[in-house]
């Protein structure tokens, strides 16, 4: 779950810093997977995690999104709302009995709790966000009948409807069409012009190359850290995905 931890020095200009860890070790039972990660995010911008299969980025945003925990090291947030966490697709269930609308209002439960209903403004958000990502008209489906891009775009539209200003997701336009993945590349970028920011971890290079930051991570470790044109040069590229 999400812990509070101390706050970095917050601020609204540019520049300013999210969220912020240092020495930051982190893994499964048995299993160390990040390394000594020391970095920061900043604030109102779309920062892009990129790296080979294996190399840490979904444990890196369980961390920060405070469902792994670290076993050494410091990680500390700006002021600001617990953050909205999108998992892989293939992380989730498909044979969870919800139908698309309910997969959605799940993103209220933190706000009014589990096992309130819905307010008239909690049925508001997830309208809204169902509308923004398309799927209006998927409510009444079951999520285990959906498509894996129609199944994506839910798990999204419930990260939006928790109503975070940190949103982190996890190779969110992974095996969807050319159209449904411009649209959320378009949404991601509206949303940090209205002021989320947003991580997402991605294979997917034209979209980290657009963020405003990356963190390029190799077997655990943080290689690069900065605006893409400088971390993601072919020399770093063509280092870290060379076989052994
Ligand atoms: N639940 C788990 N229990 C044990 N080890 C895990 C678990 N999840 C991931 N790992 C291991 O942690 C390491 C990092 O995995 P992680 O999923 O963070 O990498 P990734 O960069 O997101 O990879 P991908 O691009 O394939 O999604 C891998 O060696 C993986 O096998």
């Amino acid at each position: 779950m999400f812990k509070n931890h101390p706050p970095v020095p917050s601020g609204e200009g540019p520049g300013s810093e999210r969220l912020r860890f240092s020495d930051l070790d982190a893994g499964y039972p048995g299993r160390p997977v990040l390394r000594q990660l020391s970095a920061s995010i900043p604030a109102l911008a779309m920062t892009a995690l990129v790296g080979p299969n294996g190399s840490g980025k979904s444990t890196l945003l369980g961390v920060i999104a405070g469902v792994i925990d670290t076993t050494s090291g410091q990680l500390r947030y700006a002021e600001g709302r617990p953050p909205a966490f999108v998992p892989q697709r293939g992380a989730v269930g498909d044979t969870l009995p919800l139908t698309a609308r309910q997969t959605v209002e799940m993103g209220r439960w933190q706000e009014r709790g589990l096992w309130r209903r819905p307010t008239r403004q909690d049925r508001s958000v997830v309208g809204s966000a169902m509308e923004r990502l398309g799927i209006a008209d998927l409510a009444t489906r079951q999520l285990g009948e959906l498509s894996g891009g129609q199944r994506q775009r839910v798990l999204i539209a419930q990260g939006l409807a928790q109503q975070s200003d940190l949103l982190l997701l996890d190779e969110p336009t992974t095996g969807l069409d050319p159209e449904a993945r411009e649209r959320i590349t378009a949404l991601l970028t509206e949303l940090v012009a209205d002021g989320t920011t947003v991580v997402q971890a991605t294979h997917d290079l034209e979209a980290a190359r657009s963020a405003d930051a990356c963190l390029l991570l190799s077997d655990g470790r943080l290689v690069g850290q900065g605006p893409p044109e400088q971390v993601l040069t072919p020399t770093a590229l063509s280092r870290i995905w060379q076989p052994a």
